[in-house]
């Protein structure tokens, strides 16, 4: 294993009760952009044992504001909920608005597809990767917090390769589905469909609550 020097700076460890159960949070600002993530944590973690995790990408209309467009907050809300009842577990909650665009430039993109475009091709004629994202930063945090095999919350496969590229163990998926509504209905098939994301076969794992 390579050190390098840390990219990060760790805040203060505070309490944060909250309506979906009892986490600690730990600020995190990157040294390079000045960019401030979060880490929510649940319980002691053991070394060596997988750690069910979520890597959450910053979606400030979906987060805050409750946005139909995605599954963003109810897939946050859904994870600490998960975690809660888990006992033990973290979220890494990335500043990486709009798959690392920025809001700005999400917004063109939100633009784009009330024209027609899907949001990939709306990515594309900004300019962009379909997704712009890379989680060295995650990584460094799940470092940080003596994290190195998780159990992720995820549909989305890209994220597992993206992240045992850069030294975390994905030891299982487990799946965070969210029905869809009429308003993200054409972006979830899109990302199904054409990203990869494991919507449908996840439904059926999701039966199961064995994580
Ligand atoms: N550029 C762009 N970003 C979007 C759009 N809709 C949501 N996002 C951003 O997408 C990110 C979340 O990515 P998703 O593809 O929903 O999910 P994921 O993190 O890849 O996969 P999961 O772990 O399964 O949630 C957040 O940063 C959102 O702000 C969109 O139409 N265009
Ligand atoms: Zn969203």
């Amino acid at each position: 294993m390579t050190h390098k020097e840390t990219t990060i700076v760790q805040g203060e460890r505070v309490q944060l009760p909250t309506k979906y159960g009892h986490f600690e949070l730990i600020p995190f600002q990157e040294k390079e952009t000045g960019l401030e993530h979060m880490a929510l944590i649940k319980g002691v973690f053991t070394k060596n044992k997988p750690v069910l995790t979520r890597i959450h990408s910053a979606c400030a209309t979906g987060d805050l504001f409750g946005s139909l467009r995605c599954d963003c907050g109810d897939q946050l809300m859904e994870a600490m909920k998960m975690i809660e009842q888990n006992g033990v577990g973290v979220i890494v909650y990335l500043q990486q608005e709009g798959r690392g665009i920025g809001l700005m430039n999400k917004m063109k993109a939100y633009k784009l597809q009330e024209l027609g475009r899907n949001t990939i091709e709306a990515n594309l004629e900004l300019g962009f990767a379909a997704d712009e994202r890379n989680y060295q930063i995650g990584a460094d945090i799940l470092n940080a917090l003596g994290v190195q095999k998780v159990k992720l919350l995820t549909n989305n496969p890209d994220k597992i390769v993206g992240l045992e590229e850069i030294g975390i163990q994905v030891v299982k998926r487990v799946p965070l589905i969210i029905p869809s509504n009429v308003f993200n209905k054409f972006y979830l098939d899109t990302k199904e469909l054409q990203m990869g994301h494991q919507l449908s076969s996840g439904k059926l794992e999701k039966t199961s609550n064995d994580y």
